[in-house]
């Protein structure tokens, strides 16, 4: 079970203030806001990897507050691609990637798995994502951004925590893909908390429990009839709603 409590998270000064949810069975939650509004900060605060301004974070009764040792014994973070950049790149095969992550994760768990288990669990993940034997062997930095956000999503699925967090996982993805990586969301989503960034709900929308929109300062989570509307986006996304008779388009950048 998740619990979050009166939380606060942001940096210099507040984001999102007096965040209280509880999330106790499997499900999917989606997270929509605008660029800057914190939902990427909420998520690495949820993996106990910024500490709150104020406010705590509850895993299975365990206070994981800023703390990613204790809240990596449950959550895993699947990051959003165009965070990374040049600096951060070591080398290392989609293979060793997925491996190694999944080894740590059984191993904060305190879950001995042996080398054929683990072999397994990786080729299963692996294969899941639609990420074929040939590029197993590839360096991880020499795939496209969409099989590379593929191979994370794989580790985090290869890492089998209870809570899933994942930063944009269908951002880089190509149409086709993106129905492929939703339906693995959604199974996901059947046997664990998962939380998914995005900007666009359509997709997931089908397998999601609830919305949960953030921007200006404050958020929404609710059944996902009752946020996608009209007036609840125009709140937080100003003029950049139109609707139609039974259709709502957030202006976004494409060309
Ligand atoms: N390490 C940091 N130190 C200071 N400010 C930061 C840091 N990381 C992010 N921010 C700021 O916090 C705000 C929220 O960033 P965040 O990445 O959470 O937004 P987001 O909702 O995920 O946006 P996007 O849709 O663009 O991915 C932004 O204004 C960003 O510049």
């Amino acid at each position: 079970m998740l619990q979050v409590v009166n939380l606060s998270i942001g940096f210099d000064k507040p984001l999102i203030e007096d965040i209280n949810i509880v999330v106790n069975k499997p499900m999917l939650i989606q997270v929509m806001g605008p660029n800057g509004a914190g939902k990427t900060t909420f998520l690495k605060t949820l993996a106990g990897l910024l500490k709150p301004i104020k406010g705590s974070v509850y895993i299975n009764g365990v206070d994981v507050t800023g703390d990613a040792e204790k809240a990596g014994r449950f959550v895993t973070l699947s990051p959003q691609m165009v965070l990374f950049k040049q600096s951060e790149v070591f080398p290392i095969s989609v293979w060793e990637f997925v491996e190694f992550g999944t080894e740590l994760c059984h191993k904060k768990k305190g879950v001995v798995v042996s080398k054929d288990e683990l072999r397994n669990i990786v080729k299963s993940a692996l294969s899941s994502v639609g990420i074929g034997g040939e590029l197993w062997g590839k360096s991880l930095w020499k795939l496209s951004g969409g099989q590379r956000q593929r191979v994370f999503i794989a580790r985090a699925i290869a890492c089998d925590m209870p809570i899933v967090l994942l930063d944009e996982p269908l951002s880089s993805i190509d149409p086709e893909g993106r129905v492929e990586i939703a339906n693995v969301i959604g199974s996901l989503s059947k046997t664990k908390i998962v939380f998914a960034t995005c900007h666009d709900p359509e997709m997931l929308l089908k397998y999601t429990s609830f919305v949960m929109l953030l921007g200006k300062g404050k958020y929404v989570m609710e059944k996902p009839e009752n946020v996608l509307r009209g007036d609840v986006l125009r709140k937080f996304y100003g003029d950049a709603v139109i609707e139609f008779v039974d259709h709502i388009h957030v202006c976004d950048y494409h060309i």
